[in-house]
């Protein structure tokens, strides 16, 4: 049996298995045995040259926006308007044959988008060039997933691609530990009730031929996240919907599709200032203020980095040896515990705060 034959037989057989407590530790294995499977046709695809390298995409701007989508839903179309790349646009499909980045410059942050081949079915799996895809799609920031009026129902296609070679969108990674022990077995605790039991979280990890680690369960989770836990090569990435060429259908038609997908049409630059706004709340930006040491700090031209990001990161963000070099930053604003306070790398900044870097010199 090749692996896809068995991946197809163990999901035929969850499919047949009916969904009750007595069969959730069966399932469990089961789905264990699948997400096992996949990775390994992941693997084999990657060994048969089918993009080992990934494409070498040069990241730039503040963050990175990828287009996902299935040939001639207008990627190319809607990166040239939205950028000042110049993506070919063609009426036929795999007009990008490779990935075209463009910049977008919106309320003083530079985000690149880029434009990447359609997806295609099976390109999880290596179909096409999808592995290659695939890799830059794991390292953005936020992947708007592009389908056009007459295709919406691809989007079912699109978020099975994503699901299988690993991508979680608009998903948190689950707040789940597991850190193997050399003895004493599985063993769960968890500061929730959870919906699966622990007999069968055992079997997964069994699965994985993990035996002894320490489980330790903070937030309710269902078995497939169990095992995006235990595989541990997820990506949490966000996601917007966009639906384009609504020029071609009325608006009572344009009814039917979800409420949150945002509507345009790139051809004739409809809406394209919601999307914009969309894709820049998104990625939370957030402004920090360097004031050097001793001095004014800059309140005109503030540093934009991302929600989350930590003095290190500000410090990757100015220069090369930086990190290296730091001795202790001082922070003023909302994350600091009082004016000025002394943190190191790991700090936490939030929006307006005002940082000082001390190096060595
Ligand atoms: N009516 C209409 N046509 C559009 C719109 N956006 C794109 N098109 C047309 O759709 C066709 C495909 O557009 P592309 O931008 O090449 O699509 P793509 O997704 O980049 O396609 P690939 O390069 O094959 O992956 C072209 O003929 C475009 O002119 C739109 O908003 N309205």
């Amino acid at each position: 049996m090749t692996i896809e034959e068995e991946i197809k037989a163990i999901q035929d057989e969850i499919d047949k298995t009916q969904k009750n407590k007595a069969t959730e530790h069966h399932i469990g294995r089961l789905k264990a045995k699948m997400a096992r499977l996949k990775d390994d046709l992941i693997k084999q695809a990657m060994s048969k040259g089918g993009g080992t390298g990934g494409y070498s995409v040069k990241k730039s701007g503040d963050a990175t926006v990828t287009l996902v989508g299935f040939p001639s839903v207008g990627k190319s179309t809607l990166i040239n308007k939205l950028t000042d790349a110049r993506s070919e646009v063609g009426a036929y499909e795999f007009t990008t044959l490779d990935v075209v980045p463009g910049s977008m410059e919106y309320r003083d942050a530079k985000i690149q988008i880029l434009d990447l081949p359609g997806l295609v079915k099976g390109a999880a799996a290596g179909k096409g060039r999808g592995r290659e895809v695939i890799s830059v799609i794991r390292g953005c920031d936020l992947i708007l997933m592009i389908l056009d009026v007459f295709n919406f129902d691809h989007i079912a296609v699109l978020e099975k691609e994503l699901y299988d070679a690993g991508i979680r969108i608009n998903q948190r990674k689950p707040d789940v530990t597991i850190t193997r022990t050399l003895k004493g077995g599985v063993v769960v605790t968890s500061t929730v009730d959870t919906t699966i039991d622990h007999e069968t979280i055992k079997t997964i990890l069994g699965e994985y031929k993990i035996h002894n680690a320490l489980v330790n369960i903070r937030e309710d989770i269902t078995a497939d996240q169990l095992i995006d836990v235990v595989r541990d090569n997820r990506v949490y990435i966000p996601a917007v919907l966009v639906l384009n060429k609504i020029d071609l259908v009325d608006k009572e038609h344009l009814k039917k599709f979800p409420k949150d997908a945002i509507k345009i049409s790139a051809d004739r630059e409809l809406n394209l200032d919601v999307l914009k706004e969309t894709i820049y709340d998104h990625l939370g930006f957030i402004n920090i203020y360097l004031k050097p040491q001793g001095d004014k700090a800059d309140l005109e031209e503030p540093m934009i980095m991302r929600g989350g990001a930590t003095v290190g990161d500000v410090c990757d963000r100015l220069h090369k040896d930086f990190r290296r070099k730091f001795r202790y930053a001082k922070v003023w604003g909302d994350s600091a515990k009082h004016a000025g306070q002394r943190v190191g790398v790991d700090h936490t900044l939030c929006d307006g705060d005002i940082l000082t870097i001390i190096i060595q010199k």
